[in-house]
């Protein structure tokens, strides 16, 4: 029997990427489509390329709209998923896109988002050192920020092998898409188009707790991180470029063999042969993460650079991989690693 998926927020960009994988999934079959302000309107007016679904009109994001569905994705800013979720019951699978309940500490919630902790639930990026066993039956899943997807990886099997001391610095540039597409004065094409520029400097973007989060637990002590995120004139990708002392005696062979021995066996990430490099537009569209990791001997530091899709594997694709884990379907089901070129 087909599960059957709601999705919250179906008008924006994340809502509209789970709509996308999931019209490709063999499993899924697609029941409510909500929205906000748009409530009321065709979804082919919103998402003209989702042409399966644009007869389909949103509804008011209400429990009762919600209701009757095996799993439900909260593609909704942050602060409004716990009020949404708690009237969907135990039984149903909530994935939840935004931030409430990617955090375990509520001091870091409440530093960087200002409002008080609704929970945390089982973290969404399987990849991660016992995450995919925490998903494995799971009804309540946090997908996890899409800088935080891209850094994590490339550095947690440096972490996890003891390669590196306890610092890291990652700087990642990110398309525009991840800002959302409810209208925001610095990403007017002309602000945008020719131009690359940095925010949230200085420790200030919410997804640094995220990440030391993810790269203390691989690492099993605090591991500090200075984190710069810039936008890049482009709609979708992230390109994170990340960087930590080595440890005494670390050599390039054991760099490479820690990053090999990680990653043998994961579906999407993809640790690229020795001298090539990460691209946005190699991933493009698909759910894979390119990965390539080097030893720099003079400045003693290991230099591990990521590329995805923000929207999908940052964040739709990663909501279905591990939507898959909690059913217990194949992990890949309704997702591809193939991106779209040139
Ligand atoms: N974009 C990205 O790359 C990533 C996004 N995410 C997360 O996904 C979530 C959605 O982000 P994104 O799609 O980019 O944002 P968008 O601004 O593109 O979409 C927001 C969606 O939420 C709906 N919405 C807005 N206000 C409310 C409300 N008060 N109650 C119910 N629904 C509301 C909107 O409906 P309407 O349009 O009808 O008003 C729209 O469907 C966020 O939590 C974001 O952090 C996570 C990782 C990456
Ligand atoms: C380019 C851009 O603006 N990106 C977003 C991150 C998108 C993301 O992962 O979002 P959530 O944590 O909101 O789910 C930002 O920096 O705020």
């Amino acid at each position: 029997m087909a599960v059957r998926a709601a999705v919250a927020g179906a008008s924006g960009y994340a809502g509209g990427e789970v709509l996308r994988l999931l019209l490709g999934h063999p499993e899924v079959e697609i029941g409510a489509l909500t929205g906000n302000s748009h409530a009321g309107r065709r979804l082919g007016e919103l998402q003209p390329h989702l042409l399966p679904l644009a007869d389909r009109v949103l509804a008011e994001t209400t429990p009762e709209a919600l209701a009757g569905h095996d799993v439900v994705f909260l593609a909704l800013p942050h602060g409004h998923s716990a009020a949404v979720a708690e009237q969907l019951g135990p039984d149903v699978l909530v994935v939840d896109l935004g931030a409430d309940f990617r955090l375990k500490n509520p001091a870091d919630w409440e530093r960087f988002y200002g409002s008080p902790h609704a929970g945390t639930w089982p973290y969404g990026l399987p990849e991660l050192p016992g995450a995919r066993a925490a998903l494995e039956g799971s009804k309540r899943i946090a997908v996890p920020g899409c800088y935080p997807t891209a850094a994590s990886l490339a550095l947690a099997p440096a972490y996890a092998a003891s390669l590196v001391e306890p610092e890291a610095v990652i700087v990642a540039a990110s398309g525009t898409s991840g800002a959302g597409k409810s209208p925001k004065p610095h990403l007017l094409g002309s602000e945008v188009m020719g131009s690359m520029s940095p925010y949230g400097v200085g420790g200030g973007h919410r997804h640094t707790p995220e990440m030391i989060q993810n790269l203390s637990a691989a690492a099993g002590e605090t591991v500090t991180v200075s984190f710069t995120p810039t936008l890049a004139p482009m709609p979708r990708g992230i390109l994170a470029t990340c960087s930590a002392k080595a440890r005494d005696g670390v050599t390039a062979d054991a760099v490479r063999a820690a990053y090999a021995k990680a990653y043998a066996d994961e579906p999407f990430v993809h640790l690229l042969p020795e001298g090539q490099w990460p691209a946005t537009a190699a991933v493009y569209g698909s759910n894979a993460v390119q990965i390539q990791v080097a030893y720099d001997p003079a400045a003693h530091r290991v230099v591990a650079i990521s590329a995805i899709d923000n929207l999908t594997k940052g964040t739709a694709g990663g909501a279905v991989q591990s939507m898959n884990i909690a059913l217990g379907l194949p992990e890949e089901t309704g997702l591809s690693t193939i991106g779209v070129a040139p």
